[in-house]
């Protein structure tokens, strides 16, 4: 229980707001076209991660914008950590939704080129970048809440399986879930404790297994997203949402979540390293480099037809 408490403290890095503005009954489409109140400002300047902080309500949006399909890349990646530690560090930010600024794809996973014919150096500092960004989110003190509007597999659903609630567009051709087994290749424990938690043992037995992309209503189904909304009401849905969990006192909710976290948090800090030979050893392989080599060419061979 120490330990909780220490971690509850760290991450203890928010305010008690007292105002919520009129933000949340502002509906647009999508987040690249969000309506920013007069209060937002320019939290990040990143290329590919774009911040919106409202300093009315303590509502900050970050938007994946790095075209065509947000792949999580080494360079996004790190720009995630970045702009994350911004909002991480700012008081005046009490909660933090996750979407994407392109149409149609809310993040299409992790970057095939990285782990594709790339060295054992970049592949470790690739993973290395990946870890450092799910400790974050799914150890932040923040509340994190998904809209997701477009296709989330693999690295996309990890995402949004960090995030405290999600909210995804009801649209049976978005798609989400963990997909590797598709691609002749292996989510990693941590992906698979994230989804089991959220969806229970049989549904990720089952799941993991035949590489399972849900449609947004089967993701609601199994609970792998907590609601569906029309486009248009994505991100407004999302800032209501977490102006209703700004109401709980934030100390006992961080106290709460760290203790809710702290298994699956736990086993893969005490497994780190190890993660990262096994990611590195595991994509050395030949197979596995011509799995992901037949993977990209299906990918651009379905755009050519
Ligand atoms: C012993 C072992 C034990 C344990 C294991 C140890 C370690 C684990 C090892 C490995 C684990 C790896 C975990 C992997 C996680 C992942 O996230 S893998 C990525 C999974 N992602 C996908 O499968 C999604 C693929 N993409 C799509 O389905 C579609 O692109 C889309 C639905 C997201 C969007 O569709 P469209 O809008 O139609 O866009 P296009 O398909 O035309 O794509 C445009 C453009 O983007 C390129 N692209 C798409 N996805 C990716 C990607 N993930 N990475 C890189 N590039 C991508 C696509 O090829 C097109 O390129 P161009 O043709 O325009 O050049």
């Amino acid at each position: 229980m120490a330990s909780v408490l220490r971690q509850a403290a760290r991450l203890a890095s928010s305010r008690c707001l007292t105002q919520l503005s009129a933000a949340s009954s502002t509906s647009r489409l999508g987040a690249s076209s969000y309506n920013f109140s007069p209060s937002s400002r320019n939290a990040s300047t990143s290329s590919t991660i774009k911040v919106q902080l409202d300093s009315n309500t303590g509502v900050a949006i970050m938007m994946f914008q790095n075209p065509p399909v947000n792949s999580m890349s080494l360079d996004f990646m790190t720009e995630f950590v970045i702009a994350w530690d911004k909002l991480e560090l700012d008081k005046s930010c009490r909660g933090i939704i996750l979407t994407s600024a392109l149409p149609n794809v809310f993040s299409a996973g992790l970057d095939i080129m990285d782990m594709y014919g790339t060295t054992p150096e970049h592949r470790t500092a690739f993973w290395k970048a990946l870890q450092e960004l799910w400790l974050k989110v799914y150890g932040s003190g923040k509340i994190v809440v998904a809209a997701i509007n477009g296709a989330s597999p693999a690295g996309g659903c990890l995402m949004a399986l960090s995030c405290d609630y999600r909210i995804m567009i009801d649209n049976p051709k978005y798609k989400i879930g963990i997909n590797e087994t598709k691609l002749g290749i292996v989510a990693p424990f941590w992906f698979k404790d994230c989804l089991e938690n959220t969806v229970g043992y049989r549904m990720s037995e089952m799941s993991v297994q035949y590489g399972i992309l849900y449609n947004s209503a089967e993701a609601l189904k199994i609970g792998l997203v907590d609601q569906l909304v029309p486009e248009d009401k994505l991100i407004s849905t999302a800032t209501e949402t977490m102006i209703k969990w700004f109401a709980i006192p934030d100390y006992a909710r961080q106290i709460s979540k760290a203790m809710v976290r702290k298994a699956t948090m736990d086993k893969m800090l005490a497994g780190r390293e190890a993660d990262i030979t096994n990611f590195v050893t595991f994509t050395n392989k030949d197979s596995i480099q011509k799995s992901l080599g037949m993977y990209m060419e299906m990918l651009k061979g379905r755009k050519a037809k």
